[in-house]
């Protein structure tokens, strides 16, 4: 319905012409709801009155009119019309019929006057644009149009005006829409084509048909005038054929020739039947009326006639008399049209408000329909917003469904987790109880074998009794039956029935000797796999104390060998030297150009790697040649830039077991600023971390041999000759103070106020070394200067004993980052790094000094310990008593070879340097 509605307002919107009134103003409707006539039917119905019949033919020319200038779009084709348009058609065919051609004429001046004047209210009421030629009146007048040059101007009429107002019209739609080829709406003359009998031909049509010699031959009819264009050319199709005049046959539909037959002119319509004299192209025009303008030239006649007064009277009469019964006509005409225009008028205001009504419905329409249009858009909005939040849900729920689905698999895994360890433990507990079950079957076949071995003893037992029991019944029976032989004689019948008994009697006694015997047989075989077990378990026993006592003399001769090893060790350390130098030089840095590479060998690489030779710096002879002194040197040990931290501990290692089997030992890295003693010593493969995992597995692989070991780590810095704890709290760096103190009876060395760290686990030392380098940066104000500036100790305590032997041992493992060697000048440095510079010159001099004082070797000789915090810190562990190793690092730079020819040399007086044999610092345990 709603849409019924839409298309309805949206067709009245474009035609701006409402629907219904449109189909109203269609004759037949129209005439039926006004209570009009329609034209057609007072037509047909033959009216008497001559004027009646006009002002019909009028009506329903006006009628005509308006369905032609109706708009084509708003009027729907309906086959009732073609009925409606063949009355109207036989009722105007009628009105030429009855009527001459003035009444023809006229008509067609009056419906087309009506015609022009409705259309201008109808279109001006019902909004049409029609086109302004329409509507305005051309300045066309019968003399401006006269073709041909008429001798006598014509007087204007209204006549005249109507007939020029009928061809203007009919001249005007030719610039409009074309027609519709219904002949109800079309207002052309039903001049059609032959070919298509139903379809009329439009004005324009008729016109191409009309041939063109007519001009000529009706131009004294002043058929100018009824021409819009070119006079010549086209006669008027609006005027029937003559013969179909005179035919008086009603066939508006029939096509009808038109061409050569002469057209009555309106203008002849005025005159009297007597003034048609036919062609006469040669005589001048008549004026048919008289005006203002008009002469009579009474004695102009060319061949000079004689004035007949009589019967221009008469003439003069007559037309007066023709004149006023046209002006009745007329009179009647426009009282009839008046009323036709209060109807019509009428009629327009009822379609105007009809219209109004529309409007306000299209109006309201046009509100429903934005309001449609919103709801529409909130809809599709709404439907977005339903679409989005379906596609959110629905990926919501794909999120879930996998969550789940992960949860189910999850849990799945889980069930089975605890499935499979269910089964396991039912597994576990069905083992368990079928070897309980088969422990229990072999106790109860053990028992039963005892109670079966007790049966038998007891059966056997019994059968003895029963034996001796026999036996003594038999010696009673051989006492009867010697007392009874003795009475034989006498009893003879008793002593067959001795017999008898007897005989009895030795049967069950054979039965029972073979009983007897199979007893025998089971017990003799039972006491068999007795003995012979009882004997596997001696065996057995046998072999398990041999196996004890084997181990125990494999354990002696392990101790044995343990502490042969011990000391064939300490042997090999000793003619290794107590004191050695293990030389590293430490690959070049990726920052660090080849080109800035000093050129260093290692002659003996594949070999012993003892020695490395460095070219010297460039020196200039006094000749100014340039060369390079070769510079070799010697040491325990030579590294090279590729070994790596594992393979120098490897050869250090031996020195760590030291430490495990009581001695002192002390590892120095020792060498300028940058030449990777840091990296030798804390790193995380360094010797400190590896030394500490060694000493943990020897630790326990010796608690076999009754040994148990316990670790105590200090970590302390010797930084402007103060003592300083890295284990400690950072803040309390360089303001704490430590003392060392010395026992020397036990040859222990102790430290105030210094945090001891247990080291339960190796992976301990790893925090101890963060802890560290942590509170090292923190007391740092360049980077990398503290490390550069200061001695680092890590002091590792090794204390063991032996509850088997009762042996007891304490070692210590100094492991021992020295400040840079580079030579420190003295000169610039002020304050601080003036102090700095003194105190690192001092400590390392003074540990030169104290080993060139212990390879002096003189016993009870003074070694200056206390030149230095360092060398006081390591009395116990340089010297006699210890086993010291010195790592002289150096670094590849060409820029650094100075400093390190002089790292060469001094490692080299170290190397040299004999120090006496170590003691170890075991005892047994007082008991
Ligand atoms: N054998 C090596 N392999 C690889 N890199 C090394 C090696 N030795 C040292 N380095 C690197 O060289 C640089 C300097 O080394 P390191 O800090 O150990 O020198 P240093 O002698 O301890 O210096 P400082 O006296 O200033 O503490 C470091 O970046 C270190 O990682």
């Amino acid at each position: 319905m709603e849409d019924e509605n839409l298309t309805q307002a949206r067709a009245s919107t474009r035609s701006r012409i409402p629907y219904p009134g449109l189909r109203e103003m269609n004759p037949a409707t129209t005439n039926s709801r006004s209570g009009i006539l329609p034209p057609g039917s007072i037509a047909n119905k033959g009216s008497v009155s001559r004027t009646n019949h006009r002002s019909n033919v009028i009506t329903k020319g006006l009628l005509m009119t308006l369905a032609a200038t109706r708009p084509k779009s708003t009027i729907p084709p309906e086959p009732k019309k073609s009925a409606s348009v063949s009355r109207s058609g036989a009722g105007a065919t009628k009105a030429h019929t009855r009527g001459n051609s003035l009444a023809s004429s006229t008509t067609s001046r009056i419906g087309s006057t009506t015609s022009r004047s409705i259309n201008g209210n109808f279109s001006n009421t019902m909004g049409y644009n029609r086109p302004a030629s329409a509507m305005s009146r051309p300045n066309s007048s019968l003399s401006a149009r006269k073709p041909n040059g008429a001798a006598v101007p014509r007087p204007a009429t209204s006549l005249d005006t109507h007939a020029e107002d009928g061809a203007s019209v009919l001249g005007k739609r030719k610039g409009m829409q074309p027609f519709p080829s219904s002949p109800s709406r079309s207002f052309s003359c039903p001049v059609g084509d032959p070919k298509e009998p139903h379809r009329s031909a439009t004005w324009s049509e008729a016109r191409q048909r009309v041939p063109k010699e007519a001009p000529g031959r009706y131009a004294d009819l002043s058929y100018s005038a009824f021409r819009s264009d070119n006079p010549g050319s086209k006669t008027n199709p609006c005027f029937p054929n003559p013969k179909n005049l005179d035919s008086k046959a009603p066939t508006p539909a029939r096509p009808v020739r038109q061409t050569r037959v002469p057209i009555p002119s309106p203008t002849r319509s005025c005159r009297t039947p007597s003034y048609s004299p036919g062609p006469t192209p040669k005589k001048p025009p008549v004026p048919l009326f008289l005006s203002k303008n008009s002469t009579i030239k009474i004695f102009d006649h060319p061949t000079g006639a004689e004035w007949n007064q009589e019967r221009k009277e008469m003439d003069m009469e007559n037309m007066l008399n023709q004149f006023m019964a046209k002006i009745n006509e007329q009179g009647q005409q426009s009282s009839g049209l008046k009323d036709s225009v209060e109807l019509y008028k009428s009629r327009i205001n009822e379609l105007e408000s009809s219209r109004d009504k529309l409007t306000e419905a299209n109006v309201s329409l046009r509100y429903e329909t934005d309001a449609l249009k919103n709801q529409l858009a909130a809809a599709e909005a709404a439907l977005k917003d339903a679409r989005r939040e379906q596609e959110i849900a629905m990926d919501d729920l794909d999120r879930r469904q996998r969550i789940e689905m992960e949860t189910i698999n999850q849990e799945s895994k889980s069930a089975i987790e605890i499935l499979k360890a269910r089964h396991q433990d039912e597994m576990q507990q069905l083992r368990r109880k079928f070897e309980r079950e088969i422990e229990d079957e072999k106790a109860a076949r053990v028992r039963e074998l005892g109670q079966l071995t007790s049966k038998s003893a007891l059966d056997i037992q019994k059968s003895e009794i029963e034996l001796e029991k026999k036996n003594r019944e038999i010696t009673m029976m051989n006492n009867q039956l010697a007392s009874l032989k003795s009475d034989l004689e006498r009893e003879r019948r008793s002593t067959h029935d001795l017999r008898q008994n007897l005989d009895t009697v030795g049967s069950n006694s054979v039965t029972l000797e073979s009983t007897i015997r199979a007893l025998k047989a089971r017990i003799e075989f039972l006491e068999g796999g007795r003995e012979e077990q009882s004997q596997a378990f001696e065996r057995c026993n046998q072999e398990m104390m041999d196996a004890l006592a084997e181990t125990e003399a494999t354990k002696e001769k392990l101790r044995r060998e343990e502490t042969l090893r011990r000391k064939l060790h300490n042997q090999v350390q000793e003619l290794k030297g107590n004191i050695r130098v293990f030389c590293r030089v430490r690959p070049s840095l990726k920052s660090e150009p080849a080109s800035d590479i000093a050129p260093m060998q290692y002659p003996d690489e594949l070999d012993d790697a003892k020695e490395i030779n460095v070219m010297g710096p460039e020196e200039k002879s006094s000749l100014g040649s340039v060369s390079r002194k070769s510079n070799t040197f010697s040491f325990d040990r030579v590294f090279g830039p590729s070994a790596k931290n594992s393979d120098v501990f490897e050869e250090i290692s031996q020195l760590v077991q030291s430490a495990l089997d009581g001695y002192n030992v002390c590892i120095f890295c020792y060498g300028q600023t940058g030449s990777g003693k840091t990296h030798t010593m804390s790193s995380q493969d360094g010797m400190i971390p590896l030394a500490v995992h060694q000493i943990y597995e020897s630790a326990q692989s010796l608690e076999e041999k009754g040994w148990r070991y316990k670790m105590a780590g200090n970590f302390v810095e010797v930084y402007n000759e103060n003592l300083n704890d890295l284990l400690g709290n950072p803040d309390e760096l360089d303001k704490k103070k430590h003392e060392i103190r010395h026992d020397m009876q036990r040859g222990k060395t102790t430290i105030t106020d210094i945090n001891t760290v247990d080291l339960d686990s190796p992976e301990m030392v790893e925090s101890i070394l963060k802890n560290a380098a942590a509170n090292r940066s923190v007391a740092a104000t360049k980077a990398n200067e503290r490390s550069s500036r200061s001695h680092s100790v890590f002091i590792l305590k090794l204390t063991g004993e032996n509850h088997i032997t009762g042996e007891r041992s304490e070692g210590t493992l100094n492991l021992v980052d020295l400040a840079g060697s580079e030579r420190l000048s003295h000169s610039g440095a002020t304050g601080e790094r003036l102090k700095e510079t003194q105190n690192i010159n001092r400590s390392l001099s003074s540990l030169g000094d104290v080993i060139a004082a212990l390879g002096q070797g003189k016993e009870g000789g003074h070694i200056p310990y206390r030149n230095s915090k360092l060398t006081y810190l390591l009395q116990f562990s340089l010297g006699g008593n210890s086993k010291t190793l010195m790592f002289v690092m150096v670094s590849p730079l060409q820029a650094h070879l100075s400093e390190t020819l002089t790292s060469l040399k001094f490692a080299t007086k170290v190397h040299n340097t004999h120090i006496g044999t170590a003691k170890r610092q075991a005892r047994v345990r007082d008991t």
